[in-house]
Parts: C-alpha cells; sequence; structure tokens
C-alpha cells in the first residue's frame, strides 16, 4: 500500500544537506522525503555518501549545511538524543547487541532505556513491566518471540541482524533508518528480513540503505540514486531501472556491488 503517500505531508523532510569533511564534500544538496508507508531506498556505489546522509538524519554528524524537518517541526538544530526520543530510530552496520544477555533482555534494556527520564525514576518498576511488555511485543513483530530466553550471542547472523531491528523497535519509533540490513544473510535470511520491513513500512517511514540490488527493486517504492555525494535520480524502481543516467553511472562501476 503506497499509492496514496504522498498525499500526506513527510514525516521526515531533509532539503539541501550537504556535509563536508575537510575539502571533501561527501554529501551535496541532498534532499529527501520519507513517509509512512513507504520504504524509500538510498543507493550509490562506494564513497557516495549513503552512510554520512543517515548519520546526518539521525544527528550523528552535523550537517554543514540543510535542514530537517519532523512532522513539518524544525529539527535541524536537535541533537541525535532529542532526535531519537521524537522517533527518528536507526539500525547500524555493525552489531550492538549484548550477546551475554536473551534476547529478551537486550530489547527491555533498549526499551527502558528509551522509557526512562530523570523525572520519573521513581517510577521504574512499573517502567521494567512496561519495558518486558515492549520487549516482547517487538520481539513478535520481528519474529523472534520464539527465542526470546536464548543468549543472544547464540543466534544466527540473520537472527541478530532481526534483533537489532527489534532493539530499534523497542525505542518506538516513526522513522526507521536502516543501513545495509541485509549484509552478510544468506538468501533465507534476507527473505524473511524483507517480509520484516514489508509488515514494517505500513505504519513507520522507512529508508534503506543496501547494496543489494535485487532485494532493493523488489521491496522499494521509491529510490534514490547517489553518486560522488549528489542524487542523480530519485523516482519509482520502474522509472530508476530504465533511467540513463542510472545505467551510466552503475555501468560505469558494474564490478562494484
Ligand atoms: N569522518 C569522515 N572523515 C573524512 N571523510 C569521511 C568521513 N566519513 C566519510 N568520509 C568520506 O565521505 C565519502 C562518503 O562516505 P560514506 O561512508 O558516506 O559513503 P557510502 O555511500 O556510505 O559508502 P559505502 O557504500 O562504502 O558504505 C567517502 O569519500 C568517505 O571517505
Amino acid at each position: 500500500m503506497h499509492t496514496d503517500a504522498h498525499h500526506s505531508q513527510p514525516l521526515l523532510q531533509a532539503g539541501a544537506l550537504t556535509r563536508r569533511f575537510g575539502g571533501l564534500t561527501a554529501v551535496k544538496a541532498v534532499s529527501i522525503d520519507l513517509h509512512v508507508g513507504e520504504l524509500h531506498a538510498v543507493i550509490g556505489t562506494n564513497g557516495a555518501g549513503k552512510s554520512t546522509l543517515i548519520n546526518m538524519l539521525s544527528g550523528e554528524i552535523a550537517a554543514s549545511e540543510g535542514m530537517l524537518k519532523l512532522d513539518g517541526v524544525d529539527a535541524t538544530a536537535w541533537p541525535q538524543p532529542k532526535r531519537a526520543r521524537a522517533g527518528i530510530g536507526r539500525s547500524y552496520q555493525r552489531t550492538t547487541i549484548f550477546p551475554q544477555f536473551s534476547v529478551l533482555e537486550n530489547c527491555r534494556l533498549t526499551a527502558q532505556a528509551a522509557l526512562q527520564r530523570p523525572w520519573h525514576l521513581w517510577q521504574s518498576a512499573r517502567g521494567c513491566a512496561a519495558s518486558v511488555g515492549i520487549a516482547r511485543e517487538v520481539l513478535e513483530v520481528a519474529g523472534l518471540a520464539g527465542f526470546a530466553e536464548r543468549p543472544a550471542g547464540s543466534m544466527s547472523h540473520g537472527q541478530k541482524r532481526q534483533l537489532e531491528i527489534a532493539m530499534c523497535l523497542a525505542t518506538r519509533p516513526r522513522v526507521l533508518l536502516l543501513d545495509e540490513p541485509l549484509a552478510g544473510m544468506g538468501a533465507e535470511e534476507a527473505e524473511r528480513m524483507l517480509s520484516l520491513l514489508e509488515r514494517l513500512k505500513r505504519d513507520h517511514a522507512i529508508l534503506l540503505v543496501e547494496h543489494d540490488m535485487d532485494a532493493v527493486f523488489r521491496v522499494a517504492d521509491r529510490i534514490t540514486v547517489m553518486v560522488n555525494g549528489e542524487v542523480i535520480a530519485s523516482d519509482t524502481p520502474d522509472n530508476i531501472r530504465v533511467n540513463p543516467d542510472v545505467q551510466t553511472a552503475y555501468l560505469g562501476d558494474a564490478h562494484e556491488h
């Protein structure tokens, strides 16, 4: 269901985001909109600026120029924790789980950290019960309910990536910024992750950075193509597939990804 996504206001709107590292402009005036109900993929060759873009959206890296709005509110100056509390969630390329803790405990801790506010520490018992509830719910959503008591470190690579998504969901985000969730997965694990993303997009705005082109073209509603920090095209998968600029950019670099 992505027919009416564009009639609504974007949940996340980035305007002309630029990031310079010394003399290098890693991201040049990139504008991107994320809508609930839509999976927006960002593709591009190595070093195109995809991770830098995600880091600017999550607030981990400050933009040199440009603006960001969340739900119509100017969030350009918000630091990362404030963006996270306001509903911008992200997953990482590296693994962030505690391997010795159970799958449930990993999610509970994330949920609790997100619920925690200094002014209601006295509610910690109630907060704990709430975070267990959230943890069970997100494990169910991520298809990991059957693994709740397993030590997280004993899971397969693909299950760990699913767990990272579950942990991200435990913070109750509305926007999901996903950096290569399929990396290192076998076919079956990737299939499971893709169906999870299709379920999640119903009530989240999703940005997906992914090198697996078959997967991207299957699940994306919109694809933005970056080359050397710039957007060269942003369109539906069908239009991107036949876009001559995109073909040139990829054919010139066909041996990578
Ligand atoms: N902290 C940094 N300091 C200096 N240069 C950086 C920094 N981070 C990224 N860059 C440079 O910015 C450019 C964009 O990098 P980025 O990691 O965003 O690309 P990417 O599209 O995510 O690449 P990949 O697909 O390989 O992950 C690259 O030339 C990279 O070397």
